[in-house]
């Protein structure tokens, strides 16, 4: 097999799905409901075309950025996804060594199977950390402050689950969720499992569905990290926000992340940086996410299907690929910067219905 390696990330999703047993690749693959947000995220970059400019010298090609300061090679950074362990034993160990070995920023999971501190001193470098608000806030709090004293430099705090969308594989499977490690205090919570997903009773026995603005203010209080807000298309005093469907799990019919990317771009109007996550697959949809304005983008089930596949090996061959992918659509692009990576180099659907009024 190493000397087949898959050559894109969907060949890595078919790998993933032969190793995975059926509960844990449903889990990973799937949608809330009808799964119509979750084609769209895909399909919408489809739709999105893009305007080459040729004769331009593409013989240097540097596809790095910052984001709250931190150098980054390439503008992509590995979603958080709770419960690695279901795709590999060493699970965040081994994503983050991944990560780190192509220093790209991975923002580690509340669900994480294993724990912040052992994340941490899997390997070196920049981490985010992915905060849900239990209805027992020094739960989070404690997560907030284990993180910190671990290095980790930013907090992204994930907005659209005060409970979990409708996901029905898991639901079929009565899907049974890897215990957190970071979330100990929790397992003596009573779940009620009659709705099918463990991890659905889970989230609906813990997460705090009251989390509004004013805990903003309250997370700023326990913490001098910058907050990131994962899930939404408003901003409020925060360090940065993050166009996210939470990868189509949670409100179906939600609009697909790319095709709300410009509205919230020009909303924000560059106060603070915006990131795009949800059907990236390509190194192209990382260039059309840049061109609408994104300064970086996450990915998620790509890196974890990596990770099922292959292990440490496949996580970081899928953050590779997607990085070569990116270099090859710039320079085809006359591209040589991100910052020659302008609105002019993309047609959407919207440019298309304008041009024919
Ligand atoms: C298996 C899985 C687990 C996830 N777990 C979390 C999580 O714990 N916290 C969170 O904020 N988002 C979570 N997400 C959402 C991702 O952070 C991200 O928004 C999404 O995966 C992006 O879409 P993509 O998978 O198409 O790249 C999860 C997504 C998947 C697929
Ligand atoms: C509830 C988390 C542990 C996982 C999550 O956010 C997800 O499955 O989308």
């Amino acid at each position: 097999m190493e000397n087949n390696l898959p050559v894109n990330v969907r060949e890595y999703q078919e790998l993933a799905k032969k190793a995975l047993p059926k509960m844990a690749y449903d889990y990973i693959n799937g949608g809330a409901e009808d799964e119509h947000t979750l084609r769209e995220n895909i399909a919408a970059y489809g739709r999105i075309i893009l305007r080459p400019r040729v004769l331009v010298d593409v013989s240097k090609i540097d596809m790095s950025t910052t984001l709250l300061g931190y150098n980054m090679p390439s503008p992509i950074i590995v979603a958080p996804t709770g419960g690695h362990k279901l795709a590999h034993p060493e699970g965040e160990k081994a994503t983050a060594r991944a990560a780190a070995s192509c220093n790209a920023i991975m923002v580690l999971s509340s669900g994480s199977s294993y724990k912040i501190e052992d994340v941490a001193s899997s390997c070196n470098a920049i981490r985010f950390y992915q905060l849900y608000v239990y209805k027992w806030r020094e739960v989070s709090e404690r997560l907030v402050r284990r993180a910190e004293s671990c290095g980790f430099k930013a907090l992204v705090l994930t907005v659209d689950t005060p409970m979990l969308g409708r996901r029905e594989a898991d639901i079929r499977n009565k899907m049974v969720f890897p215990p957190s490690a970071n979330l100990e205090e929790l397992k003596k919570i009573n779940v009620d499992t009659t709705g099918g997903s463990q991890l659905e009773g889970f989230a609906r026995a813990t997460l705090d569905p009251s989390l509004s603005w004013k805990d903003i203010e309250w997370l700023k209080s326990i913490t001098t990290m910058p907050i990131l807000l994962k899930g939404i298309a408003v901003e409020a005093g925060v360090a940065g926000v993050i166009v996210s469907n939470h990868g189509a799990r949670q409100l179906d019919y939600a609009p697909a992340t790319i095709a709300a990317l410009e509205e919230v771009v020009k909303a924000v109007a560059g106060a603070v940086p915006v990131l795009v996550d949800g059907g990236i697959r390509r190194g192209t949809d990382v260039f059309k996410a840049l061109a609408l304005g994104a300064r970086a983008v996450m990915v998620g089930r790509p890196v974890f299907f990596g990770l099922a596949a292959r292990g440490e090996a496949g996580a970081r061959h899928v953050i590779e690929m997607l990085n070569g992918e990116l270099e090859v659509a710039m320079a085809l692009c006359g591209c040589r910067s991100v910052g020659e990576i302008t609105r002019s180099h993309v047609m959407t659907e919207g440019d298309r219905i304008r041009s024919l009024l």
